[in-house]
């Protein structure tokens, strides 16, 4: 069996914990039965992966499979990652949302989309990568009383994302315990109504509204002083035309939307002016996690 699963870009801005995308660059994971359990490890931090104790998706996959058979089996597993780690473009919920997917499917037992989600998040307890991860598209993730409640859109062909990866990792557990508490009212307001533009955007397939709407003052300021090259980013971007230009996830990757013909332009601008960050044009997916028998 193999099972990909695509790489998200969580919060767009003031969406914080709330919106989040899925790009098409994939994490592929080969699965079989056998005597006992092997690790291959290929691609994106292969090294430094095989250096760890544990693997991640292997022990989610163990304990999901054997909640639900009673078994503990053995398998070959063969990872082909293309995902870079701690960078904002979810690689932990590419990993979590592959295994629960992968658990069910090696254990025969039928699921939903919504079951996947739904526990996900007992490993990564905000819903805005889990939930495009495993629906691909535009999502809308509210969590209520431990319940994902999501809503999904198509993203249409002529938009493209432009991302920008520092070599420089940031750990979301670490980003998030730097954020405040509280915030003033006019500031909620800003992340409110750019949240709810950005999401109307996508739905209505109006993205020209977005150059003029897309503030936070939540979390992205406080995040980007680590890295304060991220502020010239966001800048050149816009400059070149993006429709909107954010953090992505809690950083340190940059992600940036735009027309399919401006997003030449606005790769090669970044690629000249940010020679150590690997830049990227990147179509979206709209499938999400998925299984080939
Ligand atoms: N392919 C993988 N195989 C095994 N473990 C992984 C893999 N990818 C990520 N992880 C685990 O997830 C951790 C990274 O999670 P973290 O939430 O910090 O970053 P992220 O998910 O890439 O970023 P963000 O949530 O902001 O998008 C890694 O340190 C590692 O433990
Ligand atoms: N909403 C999350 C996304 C990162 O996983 C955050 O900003 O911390």
């Amino acid at each position: 069996m193999v099972i990909t699963v695509p790489a998200t870009s969580a919060n767009l801005g003031p969406g914080f914990d709330t919106l989040g995308l899925a790009l098409n660059l994939r994490n592929e994971i080969e699965i079989e039965k056998a005597e006992y359990t092997t690790i291959d490890i290929y691609g994106e931090n292969a090294e430094y992966l095989k250096s760890l104790k544990r693997n991640y998706f292997v022990d989610i996959f163990n304990d999901i499979y054997k909640n639900l058979t009673g078994k503990t089996d053995s398998f070959s597993f063969k990872f082909n990652n293309k995902i870079p780690l701690s960078r904002g473009l979810g690689s932990s919920s590419a990993v979590i949302v592959a295994a629960i997917t992968a658990a069910y499917e090696m254990a025969q037992v039928p699921y939903k989309k919504d079951k996947i989600i739904n526990l996900a998040l007992q490993y990564e307890p905000h819903p805005d990568n889990i939930t495009p991860a495993t629906l691909g598209g535009f999502c809308v993730a509210k969590l209520k009383k431990n319940r994902v409640y999501f809503l999904k859109k198509f993203i249409p062909t002529n938009l493209r994302a432009i991302i920008v990866i520092p070599k420089k990792t940031v750990s979301t557990a670490k980003s998030r315990s730097t954020l405040k508490t509280h915030y003033p009212l006019k500031d909620v307001v800003t992340n409110v109504s750019s949240t709810a533009m950005i999401t109307a955007a996508f739905f209505s397939e109006k993205f020209d509204i977005l150059r003029n709407v897309v503030e936070d003052k939540i979390h992205q300021e406080n995040r980007m002083k680590i890295m304060p090259e991220l502020f010239r980013v966001r800048e050149i971007a816009l400059r070149e035309g993006a429709l909107m230009s954010t953090l992505s996830g809690s950083g340190s990757t940059f992600f940036n939307l735009a027309y399919k013909d401006d997003a030449y332009s606005i790769y090669s601008s970044l690629k000249d002016n940010f020679k150590d960050f690997d830049v990227k044009i990147l179509y979206f997916d709209n499938i999400g996690v998925k299984v080939y028998n």
